[in-house]
């Protein structure tokens, strides 16, 4: 059935060299020629109609050819400032591997543990690892693509990463609406979520919420690989490559995701798939196998061919033995037996290196470069880079963003329902150990106390609760970013938008409880004035969060830094070092701190309104009382001063406002620039 295909699969390879062509128009602004003259935004657009009407017709064919392509891996840093070590040598990890993929045909990428399988994936859709250089030409028509490959391609990659509280039909909508071409109604977005639904067998768990293994229990580990295809097929890609396809599905379901690629192909899709251990059933469902060992080329070309090309080199597979099982076997390198596997390996890739299979891939790989125009790829990389790098508006992304975000928040009973009632329990606390303070002497020493307290609890609640979510969805961001989902700050705008209510609302409460159960200055104005000063510490604290777990790689290591760079800020809060006492070479750190500013305010806000302080004194029968006529040594006798004594300074009011509001948002500016740097150099 394929055979019957083949000429009508290379009729499409050549309309796409006349789709991926500019209009005539563009070609007179090459040549100088200004008669018709197109701008590159509008060259882009044209280009993309073309290809979003043509994708969903399924006309669109695309054929991969890499060559020359060689990653070493860089010999790892002797430390900090040292850098790596000058005799150590780069480890190759591929070696000279070339290919070509035709149109309308599934690839299956086989080789064992290690071979280089995912690294020429990772390679051929350019996300290069920074510990690895790679050197090569990988081809989609003949065009260098670059990094723009990933516009017109998916990539099933072997993890699968998504928001553990969406359910599978909200995730599939997701992508739907910020993925697929801006031209396609929201009618047929959704008609496609419930297409993909259907092809990947996930009518059944469609309302369940994904999960996330070992933290929240949602869909199989089968299911949840058919939705990280389905999420990619979503768009209904010419090119389509998959990493570890069918692993952690049961055989039935392993057949059921090759039947679908298989289908794919045969609607003139190219598709590149590594697969482990599959069946004779799924191997045979392969038009073409690759077969990697030691990151070298083994074996490419058709399965009979492949059968064809080992025995001729001395390894006949049994027969009734699966072709698969064998190829890796025969290439494996076992342990004890190195030096004998690895020359085992050499000889075969050697082999094939002289064979007839090779030399046709080269005529292929020759054909198609000779044929790709270089021209074309400028301005195709250049339309693509620019102006079409997101398919959706930023409108568009900030609502869908915001909608999962807010979701997130409902379900996720760490964000607002554990902590909820953790605040509520710890005002509590705090108010009954606090209960109604008595403004005398030993009471500013408390009430000092109490407000240090709520200042400590809100940073160390409000940065863990950051700490512990963010890092966990940072892959998930930097994937979705690297397939041109959204921008960095239309996520990190929607994220502070839909998590500020939650930081608002519990901060409150805490300051509601506490406020009147311990008695501080009874005034609805000071009161707000706490409240307005408690709720810029809560969110000083979420831009610190943010910080920490942007700059941090994940939770354990967010948790790690975390507190170590809060303590010293908290020495110089004013409440364990008096403001007057900070030894010079730390004032620096003490400008960072945004205990002291908040202690500041609110030592005010409370002692600024008080004329008197009782002072205890003796009556006539010796008893210690505030009311006696005979005072014992009376340390403060007015709120003014208590600020005194504390070095605080009612001048810096507004200056400290300032400097609490400078810390919001440089803390939270800070985090956006990493979080951009980081998304920018990554190879997710
Ligand atoms: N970033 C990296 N740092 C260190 N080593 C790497 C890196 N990337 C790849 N390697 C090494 O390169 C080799 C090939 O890795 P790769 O993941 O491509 O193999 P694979 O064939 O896909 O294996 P598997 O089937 O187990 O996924 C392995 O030895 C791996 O350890």
């Amino acid at each position: 059935m394929m055979e019957e295909e083949k000429p009508l699969l290379s009729k499409k390879i050549s309309s796409v060299h006349v789709d991926l062509e500019p209009p005539t128009p563009y070609g007179s602004i090459i040549a100088g020629n200004n008669s018709s003259v197109l701008t590159q935004s509008e060259v882009a657009s044209q280009f993309r109609q073309k290809r979003s009407s043509s994708l969903l017709d399924g006309h669109e064919a695309v054929t991969l050819t890499w060559q020359n392509v060689n990653v070493n891996l860089n010999p790892p840093s002797r430390g900090c400032c040292r850098g790596p070590d000058p005799n150590a040598r780069p480890k190759p990890i591929l070696r000279n591997v070339h290919g070509t993929v035709k149109p309308g045909t599934l690839l299956a990428i086989l080789g064992a543990s290690g071979s280089g399988k995912t690294t020429l994936l990772n390679s051929l859709t350019s996300r290069f690892h920074p510990m690895l250089d790679f050197t090569g030409e990988v081809l989609v028509n003949g065009v260098n693509f670059g990094r723009s490959i990933r516009n017109i391609s998916a990539y099933v990659q072997q993890d699968d990463l998504f928001i553990a509280t969406m359910t599978v039909r909200e995730h599939l909508t997701f992508r739907a609406l910020l993925r697929m071409d801006k031209n396609i109604s929201k009618e047929r977005r959704l008609r496609r979520v419930e297409e993909v639904i259907n092809e990947l067998g996930l009518t059944k768990c469609a309302e369940n919420i994904i999960g996330a293994p070992g933290r929240m229990k949602g869909i199989s580990g089968g299911e949840m690989r058919r939705l990280s295809f389905a999420s990619e097929v979503m768009t209904n890609p010419p090119l389509l490559f998959c990493d570890e396809a069918t692993s952690g599905l049961d055989s039935f379901m392993a057949e059921n995701i090759v039947q679908t690629l298989k289908a794919m192909a045969s609607r003139g899709k190219t598709i590149l798939c590594t697969i482990h251990q599959p069946s004779s059933e799924v191997y045979a469902l392969f038009d073409q196998v690759l077969v990697m060992a030691e990151g070298r080329v083994a074996y490419m070309g058709s399965s009979p061919d492949a059968l064809e090309f080992f025995k001729e080199q001395g390894y006949a597979c049994p027969l009734n033995y699966n072709p698969a099982d064998f190829y890796i076997m025969t290439l494996a390198v076992v342990h004890g037996r190195e030096t004998e596997c690895r020359d085992r390996v050499e000889d075969i890739c050697d082999g094939f290196k002289q064979s007839k299979f090779d030399q046709k891939i080269e005529e292929e790989s020759a054909a198609i470069r000779t044929s790709g125009s270089h021209d074309v790829s400028v301005i195709t990389e250049n339309a693509f880079s620019n102006s079409t790098r997101y398919e959706s508006s930023w409108v568009r992304q900030m609502a869908c963003l915001l909608k999962r975000c807010w979701l997130t928040n409902i379900r996720e009973p760490m964000v607002i329902r554990v902590r909820f009632a953790q605040t509520v329990m710890i005002s509590v606390i705090l108010g009954l150990i606090y209960l109604r303070l008595d403004v005398d002497q030993k009471g500013v020493q408390n009430i000092n106390g109490v407000l240090f307290l709520l200042i400590t609890n809100l940073t160390f609640t409000n940065v863990f609760a950051v700490v512990n979510a963010f890092p966990i969805e940072l892959p998930i961001f930097l994937r979705e970013y690297g397939i041109g989902l959204y921008r960095v700050d239309s996520y990190f705008l929607s994220k502070m938008l839909a998590e500020l209510p939650a930081f608002i609302i519990i901060p409150f409460i805490l300051v509601c409880i506490d406020y009147w159960m311990v008695g501080l200055y009874d005034s609805a104005e000071a009161f707000l004035i706490c409240a307005g000063i408690l709720l810029l510490v809560a969110n000083i604290c979420v831009s610190f969060g943010y910080l920490i777990s942007t700059i941090a790689n994940s939770v354990n290591m967010a948790l790690a830094i975390g507190p170590p760079l809060m303590v010293p800020l908290l020495m110089f809060g004013g409440f364990f070092l008096n403001a007057g006492s900070v030894p010079k070479y730390f004032i620096w750190l003490e400008y960072l701190s945004w205990f002291k500013y908040s202690n500041e305010l609110l030592a005010i806000n409370q002692w600024k309104h008080i004329d008197h302080i009782a002072c205890p004194a003796q009556n006539e029968s010796g008893d210690v009382t505030p009311n006696s006529n005979k005072t014992l040594g009376c340390q403060y006798r007015n709120g003014e001063q208590v600020l005194k004594y504390f070095s605080f300074d009612e001048d810096n009011w507004n200056l400290d406002f300032a400097l609490l509001a400078t810390l919001l948002v440089g803390f939270r500016v800070l985090a956006f620039i990493i979080l951009f740097i980081k998304a920018r150099r990554s190879t997710a």
